[in-house]
């Protein structure tokens, strides 16, 4: 069973040329557009095969009206090859790739070329995220890194750039605790060597990739996956409108395309157009929903009903979706304990349990407010950051893990299926401050 696409890897060789990596590009383009033209020929091909098939008898019944010196089979195969050669022309008519090769497509090319990947081994999938990712991030780049890069080159940081430094960041939404760390640590290592503000940079890059990783060191796995041979149960919560039941959709899409059978358990009984919501998804996804039409269920009853379901059908992966909840709403934050603990009881042997807090990025530091209470209700395992396309906010990734010891699991850049992947703070860094 394959997992999901997450390679944290990278290439530590900073040395390597622009113009390697504008090469690997141009490589990987032909290659995406080489595949584009071989899967609709491919499609193509299989379409003009099954208008003759279906079509065959008209064909002899004309051959024999139109022609009788032609043997039919020399007309039926003339046909065929008309028919073939004709969706050969649309094909290559259309074959274009809608992902442009520009300044975003070398940055993602480059990304992929530093995990270690090959030009020949990419997809237009991988690059149409990574650009997402880029754009997603460029309000939180565009406050961060130019001003950044005046206060970097100048040896130690002064007083003046200490400030300056902490403004800056505690602006994208980095957080106090964060904010102390890095500028404590930029400042020794700038007290022991100087660097040029491009180095100064990178270094800052590494330190940001260590708090993103930083509980992946310690109790966590050191990426999400679901685990084989168990029943995995992912239970998403958040506030009003976070994007949990999209999430859901997304992760159920995600889940498909890696292999994985999968069960929604739409437990958001409280907003009735929730329930829809997750239907909709499903049908998109082909993943089977477990509801109750009620009025006033009780969204645990429907969570134990998930429960029997994914057990009895044996399927990898249980997605959980709940009604959103304000954080200050304790009977609320009650119903979402009674939850946590039916999982806890009901699924003690070959279960593995995810509890994912998602977050509106758009929100900033009021998520590590969220993180709190829903830690305890919860029991948090791990942080969805949605809505990083329209955010200015996207360094309160950094708060949440710094402040919490929790690890970023997924983010969202974007209201679509394809919008969401796992994270990976290689990715995020890099988009974060690229230059
Ligand atoms: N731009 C953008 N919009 C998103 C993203 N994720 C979700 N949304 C949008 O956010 C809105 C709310 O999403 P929902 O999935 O309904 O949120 P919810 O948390 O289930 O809402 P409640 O059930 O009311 O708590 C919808 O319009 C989504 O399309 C994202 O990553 N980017």
């Amino acid at each position: 069973m394959s997992n999901w696409p997450n390679d944290q890897s990278h290439s530590e060789n900073k040395n390597i040329s622009q113009e390697y990596y504008i090469s690997w590009a141009q490589k990987a383009y032909k290659h995406i557009q080489e595949e584009k033209i071989i899967d609709k020929l491919d499609d193509a091909k299989i379409n003009a095969t099954e208008t003759v098939n279906s079509s065959s008898v008209n064909i002899s019944n004309s051959a024999n009206e139109s022609s009788t010196n032609t043997p039919t089979w020399m007309q039926k195969s003339n046909r065929l090859e008309a028919l073939k050669e004709n969706a050969t022309e649309l094909t290559t008519a259309n074959s274009e790739i809608s992902v442009e090769f520009d300044k975003e497509f070398v940055w993602s090319a480059k990304i992929l070329a530093d995990q270690g990947r090959k030009p020949e081994d990419i997809t237009e999938d991988e690059i149409q995220w990574l650009k997402s990712l880029h754009k997603g991030l460029s309000k939180t780049r565009r406050g961060l890194l130019n001003q950044l890069k005046l206060v970097l080159g100048q040896g130690p940081l002064s007083e003046n750039a200490i400030l300056e430094i902490e403004t800056i960041l505690l602006q994208a939404d980095i957080g106090i605790n964060a904010t102390d760390y890095i500028v404590t640590t930029l400042q020794n290592k700038l007290l022991e060597e100087s660097l040029p503000s491009e180095k100064a940079i990178e270094y800052l890059k590494t330190i940001l990739c260590d708090i993103l990783n930083s509980p992946l060191k310690q109790a966590y796995d050191s990426e999400i996956l679901v685990k084989k041979e168990v029943l995995n149960i992912w239970l998403l919560t958040g506030v009003n409108g976070a994007g949990k039941t999209t999430t859901i959709g997304k992760l159920a899409y995600l889940a498909q395309q890696c292999g994985h059978s999968c069960i929604i358990a739409a437990a958001d009984t409280f907003r009735a157009a929730a329930v829809e919501q997750v239907k909709i998804w499903g049908e998109k996804t082909n993943t089977p929903i477990i509801s109750n039409s009620g009025k006033n269920t009780d969204p645990a009853a429907v969570v134990y009903d998930g429960l029997m379901a994914a057990q009895a059908r044996n399927v990898d992966l249980l997605l959980v979706d709940t009604a959103g909840r304000l954080q200050n709403k304790t009977n609320l934050m009650e119903e979402l304990a009674k939850i946590r603990r039916v999982i806890d009881k009901k699924a003690k042997n070959n279960v593995h349990i995810e509890s994912l807090l998602v977050i509106d990025a758009t929100l900033g530091q009021n998520g590590l407010r969220q993180t709190e209470l829903f830690s305890e209700a919860a029991h948090l395992t791990g942080v969805i950051l949605t809505k990083l396309d329209g955010s200015s906010k996207g360094g309160i990734a950094l708060a949440i893990t710094q402040q919490f010891g929790l690890p970023i699991r997924f983010i969202g850049v974007g209201e679509n299926m394809k919008d969401l992947k796992p994270f990976s703070s290689h990715e995020f860094v890099e988009a974060l401050l690229d230059e």
